[in-house]
């Protein structure tokens, strides 16, 4: 499998770090798309990839997998013509599909292509979870409170924690588009970007980036909780984060799959 990645930041570089070794996975990374040419060059030389700025320069090439490490901008900017032309692709700016026009279109898309966009679990679990509660529409409700140190949350440093948000997940990624990717993931596992409660809390004392999930319907109720340890390179991201994407790339090639 030949792995294209659009980003040059902390995501890419890890994956670049981890499938270095061609043991890893069945698979290498041939190519990466940037807008930070100094960062994609050094990268890119460090690696023995190449590197474009150009998108149908970065999709010329035989690519078999491409990888959304970037933001939702260039998710929607360029997920489109990934998928025209018979990539598969990995989503980790999962807030693009705020709007479910597009999550519609690219389903329609994919299939038509035959190729197929996979939105890894990111920073949290539980998606198999809540996708087998509401396979016949029985999950009821489904909150995540999300807790972040103001560092993690590009904010300026504040003296006691404090509750930012309240409000429905679309309004969630709306307003934090970088940091709550993973209240969309559960709502497209499970009741919608409407239905689907968000609680952001700023908290200075806190050092991991941590999330809480509760949910419960037919099938009973659940607590999550996840302490993420952030990325060594950058707060804001989690290191789960980065992990979900080589596993994900893992399943991908392998004949078994596990969970739902
Ligand atoms: N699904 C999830 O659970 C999680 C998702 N994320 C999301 O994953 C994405 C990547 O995260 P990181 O690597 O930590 O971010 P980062 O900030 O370290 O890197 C982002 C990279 O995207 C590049 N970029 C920005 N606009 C671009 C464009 N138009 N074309 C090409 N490259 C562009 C930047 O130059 C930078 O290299 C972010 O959107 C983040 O919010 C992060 C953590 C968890
Ligand atoms: O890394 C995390 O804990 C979650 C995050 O930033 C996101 O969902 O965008």
């Amino acid at each position: 499998m030949k792995i294209g990645i659009i980003g040059t930041g902390n995501i890419a570089a890890y994956l670049l770090e981890q499938l270095k070794d061609a043991n890893v996975l069945n698979g290498e990374i041939t190519a990466l798309l940037g807008r930070n040419i100094e960062v994609g060059e050094r990268l890119a030389s460090r690696y023995n990839v190449d590197f474009h700025t150009d998108i149908r320069e970065f999709l010329s090439a035989p690519l078999d997998m491409v990888v959304e490490a970037a933001t939702i901008e260039a998710a929607a900017l360029y997920m489109k013509d990934v998928v025209a032309s018979k990539k598969n692709m990995m989503i980790s700016s999962v807030g693009v599909f705020q709007d479910v026009h597009l999550l519609n279109e690219m389903t329609a898309l994919a299939k038509l292509n035959g190729v197929q966009i996979t939105l890894p679990s990111g920073a949290i679990g539980g998606l198999d979870l809540l996708k087998s509660a509401n396979a016949v529409n029985g999950l009821k409700n489904v909150q995540i409170t999300t807790r972040k140190s103001p560092a993690s949350l590009g904010l300026p440093y504040e003296q006691k924690e404090e509750l930012l948000f309240e409000g429905s997940a679309l309004q969630a990624i709306q307003k934090f588009p970088r940091n709550v990717n993973v209240a969309l993931l559960l709502a497209l596992a499970g009741i919608g970007a409407e239905k689907t409660k968000v609680r952001v809390i700023v908290d200075p004392a806190i050092k991991r980036n941590t999330h809480t999930i509760e949910a419960d319907g037919d099938f009973g109720e659940m607590q999550l909780h996840i302490a993420n340890n952030p990325m060594p390179a950058n707060p804001k991201t989690s290191y789960l984060a980065a992990l979900s994407i080589l596993e994900a790339l893992r399943d991908d090639a392998s004949g078994v799959r596990i969970g739902n």
